[in-house]
């Protein structure tokens, strides 16, 4: 469970996020929209304690996050897991030590056990045998898929994705979204999804919620959100108001 408590954000004097208030549920997988810049992957970092709000609480399950120090941020963040805009893979390790690699950290598992977890989330990705190749080695959308095995290794509680699908083409999207699906049924993760990928939002989101220049504008189910009345909210679901692939927004 994420519980986010008149949460704002403040970079360099200017507003960021206003007064959020956002509540994820055990098992959700809650899907957040919004033009670009408005401040989606900025509500994730602050979601995982890689930045503070300004004001507000983050509340991950019964804790409150934004006063803990490093050490005890590091024990929450082993219930979560990222998957990065970049992926973020580690260049100079195999496919195998990336996905192994907050085992490692993290974990008292021999190397064996370490093995069987790698092989196991692998498989669940789909890339069986890939242990050692190199992330250079790999197209994007493999990428994104060591980069989901990799999140999901230690069995998180929790997962954030920060535009899983964005640069890939459609029949990977696809299969991405199987997996965010797949990830929830297997290992009962509580999903939150940045996306501009209105047809992914639209195939994995139990609830949507939609950011507009730093406030939360929108937000229900699928159905809810098609049948808002808010302009802003209807043009940018039938792609008027939107994501471009410059990063820049339209309107
Ligand atoms: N660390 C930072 N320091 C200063 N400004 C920042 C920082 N992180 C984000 N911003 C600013 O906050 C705003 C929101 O950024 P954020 O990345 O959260 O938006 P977004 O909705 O995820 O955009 P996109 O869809 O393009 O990824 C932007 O104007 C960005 O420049």
């Amino acid at each position: 469970m994420i519980n986010l408590v008149n949460v704002n954000m403040t970079f360099h004097g200017k507003q960021i996020l206003k007064d959020i208030n956002l509540s994820v549920k055990q098992g959700e997988i809650m899907v957040i929209i919004g033009p670009s810049g408005s401040g989606k992957s900025t509500l994730l970092r602050l979601m995982i304690g890689l930045l503070k709000p300004t004001a507000g609480e983050v509340w991950i399950h019964d804790r409150e996050i934004t006063a803990m120090d490093e050490d005890h941020l590091n024990q929450i963040r082993l219930e979560m897991g990222m998957v990065f805009q970049y992926s973020a893979l580690f260049d100079s390790m195999t496919v195998g030590e990336n996905v192994a690699f907050g085992l490692r950290q993290h974990t008292t598992l021999t190397e064996q056990e370490i093995r069987q977890v790698v092989r196991r989330k692998l498989r669940m990705v789909g890339l069986s045998g890939q242990e050692r190749a190199m992330p250079s080695e790999l197209s994007g959308g493999m990428k994104k898929r060591v980069s989901l095995a990799r999140a999901i290794a230690a069995d998180p509680h929790i997962v954030l994705y920060d535009e899983p699908t964005s640069g890939l083409d459609p029949i990977m999207s696809a299969t991405i979204n199987r997996l965010i699906l797949n990830t929830r049924r297997v290992i009962g993760a509580t999903s939150v999804v940045v996306t501009h990928d209105m047809a992914s939002a639209f195939y994995i989101a139990d609830r949507i919620a939609m950011i507009y220049k730093g406030s939360i504008i929108a937000m229900g189910t699928l159905e809810e959100i098609k049948a808002s009345t808010n302009p802003v909210v209807a043009k940018f679901i039938a792609g008027i108001v939107g994501y471009t692939d410059k990063g820049r927004t339209k309107s």
